[in-house]
């Protein structure tokens, strides 16, 4: 949209500008709302009639039918793992060995690797996910195909080149002089441009040297505003073979700790397993954790202890963690985070306004991204349109839901990619790319 276009869209509205983990009433909805928005930005939000009358030269936009919602952040996902999705019977480092790898493997085909830029990219926008810090490729070329396809179509997208120079398969190996070399070049084309960012990408610790750590922590002493993303504390096995290999290490933050990783911009999946004094540290550096509930139940890693973390003010958000997770909709992960505390004695009791909060503003903010998140006037107006399709039974619990908080839960645990209408990044709607069509 352009500057000085005012567009008022109308939907019912929901969205948290408070985190309902330390506030009350955080969730704001408008069953008849209306967001006024000026170019990239939020001027306004609220009920739609009051909207209407102060705003009447705006042009009219959106469907009162419909949900809007702040578009999603996805704090950890796998672009070569599109693939891979749904292949059962098998934890973490089977898993690894026997499904995932030999897939990523095949994006050093660079014709393989564009195709499936396209696709990953368009299944994060069908899901309604408008922000994401993803796991790129072990291969410069494909990792260039996905910022080429974020940029083109105009996702937010941090990600980086994944790292490892041991213990997966020879073709996925690096070294650490090629690493510094590659990522440099990458960080200079890439970091920064359209709405693209860096993230130095080590796999996890237990396919990196100590020399691939250490260059690690250079590069980010070199060029201090790109992001960190790793994995720490999945599985039992993997934690064991970890402190096999780092026999220094206090414990599995600390290989990354030594090297200088562990940061405010560092994100962290999982953290499953997790110990108090680690927790403690991941508070104190200010890192993140996505929190990727349907893998850990998927590849059998645990449940995660939400309430350790919040304990410890460890910032939590979400990630869908394709392919260990189950897809690429946050909806989706809101309900099994909720359904993972559910099944913990001492579980945090989630509500639909935490579900929201996680998978939107605290994904922004974990990403560092004040700007987006919520729905409040000033921020970048990325969205998600939810309807659902007619004679679902979304639309008939919708239908006799006693309040909008009901009706958030209801869209948590029913709503999934058919329900997605549209989403705008900055303003700018992307319903001409969630559709299909080969390229
Ligand atoms: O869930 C995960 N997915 C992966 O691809 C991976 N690699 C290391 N550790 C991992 N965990
Ligand atoms: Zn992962």
């Amino acid at each position: 949209m352009l500057r000085g276009m005012l567009t008022l869209l109308r939907a019912r509205l929901f969205h948290t500008p408070k985190n309902p983990f330390t506030e009350a009433g955080a969730l704001e909805a408008f069953s008849d709302g209306a967001l006024v928005i000026d170019g990239e930005r939020i001027v306004a939000v609220g009920d739609a009639a009051t909207l209407r009358g102060r705003y009447q030269s705006a042009a009219l936009a959106g469907d009162p039918e419909s949900y809007l919602l702040p578009g999603f952040v996805d704090t950890h996902v796998h672009y070569p793992q599109v693939r891979v999705i749904g292949a059962m019977g098998l934890t973490l480092l089977d898993w690894l060995r026997e499904r995932t790898l030999p897939e990523e493997a095949r994006l050093a085909d660079l014709a393989y690797a564009r195709a499936l830029a396209a696709r990953f990219v368009r299944a994060l926008l069908r899901n309604g996910t408008t922000t994401a810090l993803v796991f790129g490729s072990h291969f410069p070329g494909a990792q260039e195909a996905l910022f080429e396809e974020a940029e083109r179509v105009g996702l937010r997208l941090t990600s980086g080149l994944v790292l490892a120079d041991r213990l997966l398969r020879p073709e996925l190996h690096t070294d650490p002089e090629t690493a510094y070399r590659t990522c440099e070049t990458l960080i200079s084309r890439w970091h920064g441009r359209s709405r693209l960012r860096y993230a130095l990408t080590p796999r996890f610790a237990l396919s990196c040297s100590d020399a691939l750590l250490e260059v690690t922590g250079a590069l980010l002493r070199a060029y201090p505003d790109v992001w960190f993303q790793t994995h720490l504390n999945e599985s039992r096995d993997e934690i064991r073979t970890v402190a096999e290999l780092f026999p220094w290490a206090e414990d599995y933050l600390a290989t990354y700790e030594r090297f200088g990783l562990v940061g405010a911009r560092s994100v962290f999946a999982h953290n499953v397993h997790v110990r108090e004094g680690e927790l403690r540290r991941l508070a104190a550096a200010g890192s993140a954790v996505a929190h990727c509930p349907s893998s850990n139940m998927f590849i059998g890693s645990g449940l995660f202890s939400l309430r350790r973390h919040l304990a410890c003010g460890v910032r939590v958000a979400l990630g869908s963690d394709v392919g260990g997770g189950t897809g690429f909709s946050l909806l989706k992960e809101g309900l099994m985070a909720y359904q993972g505390q559910m099944l913990q004695p001492d579980g945090v009791p989630l509500g639909p306004a935490h579900l929201l909060y996680l998978a939107t503003r605290a994904g922004a903010l974990a990403l560092g991204q004040e700007a987006l998140g919520d729905l409040s006037p000033g921020r970048q107006a990325d969205l998600v349109l939810l309807k659902p399709p007619p004679g679902s039974t979304l639309e008939e619990v919708l239908r006799h839901s006693p309040s909008p908080e009901a009706s958030l839960g209801a869209l948590f645990t029913l709503a999934r990619e058919e329900s997605v209408r549209d989403v705008w990044v900055a303003g700018v709607s992307l319903r001409a790319h969630l559709a299909g069509g080969e390229r």
